[in-house]
């Protein structure tokens, strides 16, 4: 039986979409390229359609056996979602609300869901666990979280099992350098760090010193992309043992400051990164670190790549080979 992956030509998606095929399952990617790759992406099947055209997804269901859908085919910048509310509850929203009533109709039963850290909003503790309060302070996470909460009311009426994984900061690329994060415009950290010394910004940017934290700068819990798919193919194997639906975070459990993580780049580059402190950026909590205990407790995962250092090393790899 095959794996349905939505997004799979996306970062996150594509790594993941390498993990299954390494345990030698069959892959379906259906991905609208909206901000996705299709060289990034040798599933073998691979539809070029967007989730909420129902009839064309229907179809997928139809010429596939599939055992089990991944769902990373989303909108996700923070504040581009901001500005764009009917277009971010229309894609996320909107979209899963067609993903379920498809693997309803097809009788699919269960769903890996990516999710956010973004769904805690300002966080009361850290780390911060899967039982603290979630309230997003961005139109992203609130739809993430309303997704989450469609595969709950899905799962009571039909059936169909979930497990969401809020993931933390996803980072770094795969090890072969062949793919690897490739946004237009790119807004995540660690991929701005580094085109610096690729020569495609002068300076970095970093938005505020004045945070409650060590250094001033915010601080977040990078975790290798790898890992990520890692987790994702644990939380398969666990929906199709007939556990129950669940949510997970991932992370590493450390945390770095902005500071730190372009301190790291400069070792890894050799290059001088030039940084000039500028505003905060609106919406940004100080700190962001997760517990992933639960998630190495049921789900058995526990990160292979854990470090700053090869978290960055990996990405570099990858700039260096991208045009
Ligand atoms: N990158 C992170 O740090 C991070 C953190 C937490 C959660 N996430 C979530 O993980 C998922 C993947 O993130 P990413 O960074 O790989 O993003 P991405 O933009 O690289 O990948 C998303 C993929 O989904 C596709 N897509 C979007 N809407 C679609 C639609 N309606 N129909 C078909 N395909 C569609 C895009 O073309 C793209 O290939 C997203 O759901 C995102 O919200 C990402
Ligand atoms: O040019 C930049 C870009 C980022 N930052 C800072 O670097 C940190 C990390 O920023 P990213 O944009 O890389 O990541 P975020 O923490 O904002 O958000 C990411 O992680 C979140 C969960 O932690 C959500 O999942 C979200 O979707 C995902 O983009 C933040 O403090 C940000 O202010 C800078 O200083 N300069």
């Amino acid at each position: 039986m095959a794996i349905l992956i939505t997004g799979g030509a996306g970062y996150i998606g594509s790594h993941t979409v390498t993990y299954f095929q390494q345990q030698e399952k069959e892959v379906v990617v259906v991905d609208n390229l909206q901000t996705g790759h299709r060289k990034s992406v040798e599933a073998d099947h691979f539809y070029p359609l967007d989730i909420r055209d129902q009839e064309a997804l229907d179809q997928v269901f139809k010429n596939h056996k599939i055992q089990s859908v991944i769902h990373f085919a989303a909108s996700s910048l923070v504040g581009e979602s901001m500005e764009k509310p009917y277009e971010y509850y229309h894609n996320n929203v909107y979209g899963m609300l067609c993903l379920l009533e498809v693997m309803k109709n097809n009788g699919v039963k269960n769903l890996v869901f990516s999710s956010t850290a973004a769904v805690y909003g300002e966080p009361e503790n850290i780390p911060i666990q899967e039982t603290d309060k979630t309230d997003p302070t961005n139109t992203y996470g609130e739809t993430k979280l309303a997704m989450e909460k469609m595969m709950k009311w899905f799962d009571q009426a039909y059936g169909i099992t979930y497990v969401s994984l809020r993931y933390f900061n996803a980072a770094g690329a795969h090890e072969k350098g062949h793919i690897g994060e490739a946004h237009d415009p790119e807004t995540h950290l660690i991929p701005l760090v580094l085109q610096v010394p690729r020569k495609k910004r002068q300076q970095l940017f970093i938005f505020g010193d004045d945070y409650p934290t060590m250094d001033g700068t915010c601080v977040r819990d990078y975790i290798h992309v790898m890992d990520l798919a890692s987790a994702h193919y644990l939380a398969q194997q666990y929906l199709v043992a007939g556990n129950r639906s669940d949510v997970f975070n991932l992370g590493n459990g450390n945390g770095y400051s902005v500071k730190e993580v372009v301190a790291a780049a400069r070792n890894i580059t050799g290059h001088n990164i030039p940084a000039e402190i500028k505003e905060r950026r609106p919406g940004d909590p100080a700190t962001l670190i997760a517990s992933s205990e639960k998630a190495t407790k049921i789900l058995g995962w526990s990160p292979r790549y854990p470090t700053l250092e090869k978290i960055i090393e990996d990405a570099w790899r990858w700039h260096c080979r991208e045009e």
